[in-house]
C-alpha cells in the first residue's frame, strides 16, 4: 500500500500523561500527523483493542492507523469496526508473512530494521510484504531503553541508500532534525516524545509538518475536465501546478470542446475509467494534495466522493466549477444538490458569486452579501471558503478567506485589471492554492501568495496573443521574466493591501476623542497645544529620518524628493513655533521646553531603529503612514466627513486644518507612496515584508501619537 508516512507519531501512555492516549493523538492528527502507531508493551491483548477501537474513532479516517506487534487485537478490532491500517512488527515479533496473510494486500505493514543482515532478509521476502521500514535510532532516545547503538543522520542516509523500501527515521526524532533527514531520503519522521510529551500536540505536530513540506515538491493531483484550447481545466492546472513549485498530475473527469469563445461539447467518459484512472495514481503515487475542477454530473461527483473516501488526501481543494467564464454550464443542473453533499471532503473551496449563491441557496447582492453567505457555508461545511470577487460590478476585484471554525475573515483587496484575458482564472487560482497548502503555506499567506502571481498571470495574459475571446492567462508570465523567482506584486497592489492593513488603526484614529473634537472644535487648547509640542519635537527627528532616506535613495528623482520632504518637515516644525507654540497663544516657556512624551519616543525610536539598520526600502515604508494618514484625514475632515464644523472659518483650528488639506501636501504623499511601493514591488518577498511591517508599526504609533494628549497626564 502507498502511504503517507511523512509526520508518524508513535504513542507513548506515560509521555502523554493525563491527557491520554487517544486525546494526544486526536490532537496531533488535528495538527497534520499523517500515520499514528499505538505502541503500548505493557497492555494486554483486550486493553490493546479497546484502545484501537477508541483510537480509530478519534482520528476518523484523516490519518492512519496501525498497532505495534498485536496482530491478533487488530484483527479483533476491525471485527469490531475500527479502522486498523496495518501493524509494525520489530525482528523479534510475529512473522511479516503471517500479518500479511492475516491483513491482506491493502494493509500497511512496517518493520524495524538498522542492520544490512535486516535488508538482506527484506530483500528475500516476496515484494510488497513489507510496505516500509522503521530505521533507528537516530539519536539516544529514553523511549526505547534496550536501543541500539545511534545510527546518527549519516548512519540512517547510507541505510535509506541501500533500502529497498521506504524508510522512516526513528528515535530521539526532533523538529530540528526535519531537513536534515528530509535531505538523507526520509519517507517520513516517527515521533514520540516531541508530539506526545507537550502541551500542544496539535501545534508540534503542524510545526514538524510545515517543515517538512518547506522542503519537498508537493505531488498534486488535479481531477478536471479538459480544455482542449488550454486555459482552463486540468490544462490550466497542471500548469498553475508547475508555476507555484508542485509536481503535476491530472486525472479527467470529461473533455470538452471549447475554446476562448465558448463551450461547443462535453463528453463524458463513463465512471468506471474515472476510477481506474484516480486508483491509478493512488496506488503507486502519495498524493499531498488534491485539486477538484469541473465535475460534469451526479455519477462523477459520486466517484470522486468514494476514491476520497478511500485515499483521504490531506488538502483538498475543490473548484465549485458549474458555468464557464462564456456562461456554458459545465455541470449538469440536477447535479448541483450531490456537489454540495462533496463539500465537507474538502479543506477549502473556491466559489465565485454565482456558484456561493447557488451552494448557500441565498441571494447575493453584494460583497457584504457574499462574506456572510461564505461565513455561514463555511460552518455548514466545516471548511474554509474562499469567495471571489472576480464577477462583481465596478473597480475592485477582491477575494475573501472565510473559516468559520477559527473565526477567520480574511480580505485581499486589489483593483479589477482591465483585460479580456480572464479565461481559466478560478481554475488556475485553485490549482495555484493547492499547491501552495501543500507546500506548507498556512492558509492566509497561501492565498496572498495565489493572488499575487494570479494578478501577474493575468496582466502578462494578452501579450500571448492567444484566441479571440476571453484569452488565457500567462501562466510562467513570472518564470519567464525573472527565472522563477516569487511573483512580484505591482506597486498598486502593494499600496492596496497595506492600506487595508491598517484599516483597524484607522477607524481607531477616526475614533479617537481628540480627532473627533478637534473636527468640531470642541477640544481643549491644552491637550491640542500640548499635541502640537510634541508635534514639534517629532517633526525635529522625522526630518532626520527622510534625510537619511535622502541620502540612501537610489535615483537623483527620490534622492531630491525626500531630501525636499526633510525640509518641508523642518519648515513645518518652525512654523509651529512661529503661530501656535507662542506665548501670544498661551505657551508658557515650560510647554515650549517640553520633553517628548512616551508615545513620541516610542515612535521616533521605531523611526531611528529602521533608519539605523540603513535599507532604504524599509525607512521609506517607515516614514509613509505620516503623510499617508495625515493627508487622508486632510480630505476628509475637509469634505465634511466628521460633520460640517471643521469647514467652518470660525473653527478654533480652521488655519492649521487648512494645512492638513494643502494640496501640494497631497501631491507629496501622492509621491510618496509611490516610491515607497515601487521600491516594494522591486524588493524580494522578504524586505517586502520587513517593509510592509515597518509600515505597520509606524501606522501604529500615528494612532498612539493621537491618543496620547488626552490620555496621559504626563504628556509633555
Ligand atoms: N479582471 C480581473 N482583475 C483582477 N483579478 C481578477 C479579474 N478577474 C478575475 N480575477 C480574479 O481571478 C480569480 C477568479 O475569480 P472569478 O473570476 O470570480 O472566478 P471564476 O473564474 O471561477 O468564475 C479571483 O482571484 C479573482 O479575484
Ligand atoms: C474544462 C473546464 N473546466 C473549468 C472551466 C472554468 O473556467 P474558469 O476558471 O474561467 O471559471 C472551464 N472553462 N473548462
Ligand atoms: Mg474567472
Amino acid at each position: 500500500m502507498i502511504a503517507d508516512l511523512s509526520l508518524y507519531l508513535v504513542t507513548d501512555a506515560a509521555l502523554c500523561g493525563e491527557r491520554g492516549v487517544v486525546e494526544t493523538v486526536r490532537r496531533a492528527v488535528d495538527g497534520g500527523v499523517r500515520i499514528v502507531q499505538l505502541r503500548d508493551k505493557a497492555a494486554t491483548d483486550a486493553e490493546t483493542v479497546e484502545q484501537l477501537v477508541a483510537l480509530s474513532q478519534a482520528i476518523d479516517g484523516r490519518a492512519l492507523l496501525v498497532v505495534n506487534d498485536r496482530l491478533e487485537a487488530a484483527l479483533v478490532a476491525r471485527e469490531r469496526g475500527a479502522r486498523v491500517d496495518g501493524v509494525h512488527l520489530g525482528q523479534g515479533d510475529e512473522s511479516v508473512l503471517r500479518a500479511r496473510e492475516a491483513l491482506g494486500p491493502d494493509a500497511l505493514i512496517g518493520l524495524t530494521a538498522n542492520t544490512p543482515a535486516h535488508l538482506e532478509a527484506v530483500r528475500a521476502l516476496p515484494h510488497g510484504t513489507v510496505d516500509y521500514l522503521g530505521v533507528g535510532v537516530i539519536r539516544p532516545t529514553t523511549t526505547k531503553p534496550d536501543h541500539p547503538a545511534p545510527l546518527g543522520v549519516d548512519g540512517f542516509a547510507a541505510f535509506v541508500a541501500s533500502s529497498p523500501v521506504p524508510c522512516v527515521a526513528i528515535g530521539g526524532v526532533g523538529i530540528d532534525d526535519t531537513e536534515a533527514l528530509h535531505a538523507a531520503g526520509a519517507a517520513g519522521l516517527a515521533v514520540v516524545s516531541a508530539l506526545c510529551a507537550v502541551d500542544d500536540p496539535a501545534a508540534a505536530a503542524e510545526a514538524f509538518r510545515r517543515r517538512w513540506l518547506a522542503g519537498s515538491v508537493p505531488r498534486v493531483l488535479s481531477i478536471a475536465g479538459s480544455d482542449p484550447s488550454g486555459g482552463a481545466g486540468i490544462q490550466a492546472d497542471l500548469k498553475s501546478i508547475a508555476a507555484n513549485g508542485g509536481y503535476g498530475m491530472a486525472v479527467l473527469t470529461a473533455l470538452t470542446a471549447q475554446n476562448t469563445r465558448s463551450v461547443r461539447d462535453v463528453h463524458v467518459p463513463p465512471t468506471s475509467f474515472l476510477r481506474t484512472q484516480l486508483d491509478a495514481v493512488s496506488d503507486d503515487i502519495a498524493v499531498d494534495a488534491v485539486k477538484i475542477g469541473m465535475l460534469a454530473d451526479a455519477e462523477v461527483i459520486r466517484t470522486v466522493g468514494d476514491w476520497l473516501e478511500k485515499v483521504r488526501p490531506p488538502i483538498v481543494v475543490l473548484d465549485p466549477v458549474m458555468v464557464a467564464t462564456s456562461g456554458d454550464r459545465l455541470l449538469a443542473p440536477d447535479a448541483e444538490r450531490a456537489l454540495r453533499d462533496l463539500l465537507g471532503r474538502a479543506t477549502l473551496i473556491t466559489p465565485n458569486l454565482a456558484e456561493l449563491a447557488v451552494l448557500s441557496d441565498r441571494e447575493i447582492a453584494d460583497w457584504a452579501d457574499a462574506l456572510d453567505a461564505a461565513e455561514e457555508l463555511s460552518a455548514e461545511i466545516g471548511a474554509a471558503v474562499l469567495v471571489k470577487g472576480g464577477h462583481l460590478p465596478g473597480d475592485e476585484a477582491p477575494d475573501a478567506l472565510v473559516d468559520a471554525r477559527r473565526g477567520l475573515r480574511q480580505e485581499f483587496p486589489g483593483a479589477r485589471i482591465a483585460t479580456a484575458n480572464t479565461h481559466g482564472t478560478g481554475c488556475s487560482l485553485s490549482s495555484a492554492l493547492a499547491t501552495l497548502l501543500a507546500r506548507g503555506e498556512e492558509p492566509g499567506a497561501a492565498v496572498h501568495a495565489a493572488r499575487t502571481w494570479l494578478r501577474e498571470s493575468i496582466r502578462a495574459g494578452a501579450g500571448l496573443r492567444v484566441g479571440q475571446g476571453n484569452g488565457p492567462i500567462s501562466h510562467f508570465a513570472g518564470l519567464w521574466e525573472r527565472g522563477g523567482a516569487d511573483a512580484r506584486p505591482e506597486a498598486a497592489d502593494i499600496a492596496a493591501e497595506w492600506w487595508e492593513g491598517i484599516a483597524g488603526i484607522r477607524a481607531g484614529i477616526d475614533d479617537l476623542p481628540f480627532i473627533r473634537g478637534l473636527a468640531d472644535g470642541s477640544l481643549k487648547r491644552e491637550p491640542f497645544l500640548s499635541y502640537l509640542a510634541q508635534d514639534a519635537l517629532y517633526l525635529r527627528e522625522y526630518a532626520r529620518v527622510l534625510a537619511e532616506a535622502a541620502r540612501l535613495a537610489p535615483t537623483s528623482d527620490e534622492q531630491a524628493f525626500w531630501a525636499e520632504s526633510a525640509h518641508g518637515s523642518i519648515v513645518g516644525e518652525l512654523e509651529l513655533h512661529a503661530s501656535w507654540l507662542t506665548p501670544a497663544q498661551g505657551v508658557s516657556a515650560a510647554t515650549f521646553a517640553t520633553e517628548p512624551g512616551p508615545a513620541t519616543t516610542a515612535y521616533l525610536d521605531h523611526l531611528r531603529s529602521v533608519a539605523f539598520g540603513g535599507d532604504y526600502a524599509e525607512i521609506v515604508a517607515a516614514v509613509l503612514p505620516c503623510f499617508w494618514l495625515y493627508t487622508d484625514l486632510g480630505r476628509r475632515l475637509h469634505a465634511g466627513e466628521f460633520g460640517e464644523d471643521a469647514r467652518d472659518p470660525r473653527h478654533p483650528y480652521a488655519s492649521w486644518l487648512a494645512t492638513y488639506a494643502d494640496p501640494s501636501f497631497e501631491e507629496a504623499t501622492r509621491t510618496a507612496i509611490a516610491h515607497a511601493t515601487e521600491a516594494a514591488s522591486r524588493a524580494d518577498a522578504e524586505t517586502r515584508a520587513r517593509m510592509h511591517r515597518a509600515f505597520a508599526v509606524s501606522s501604529a504609533h500615528e494612532l498612539a501619537f493621537f491618543a496620547a494628549p488626552l490620555e496621559s497626564p504626563d504628556r509633555g
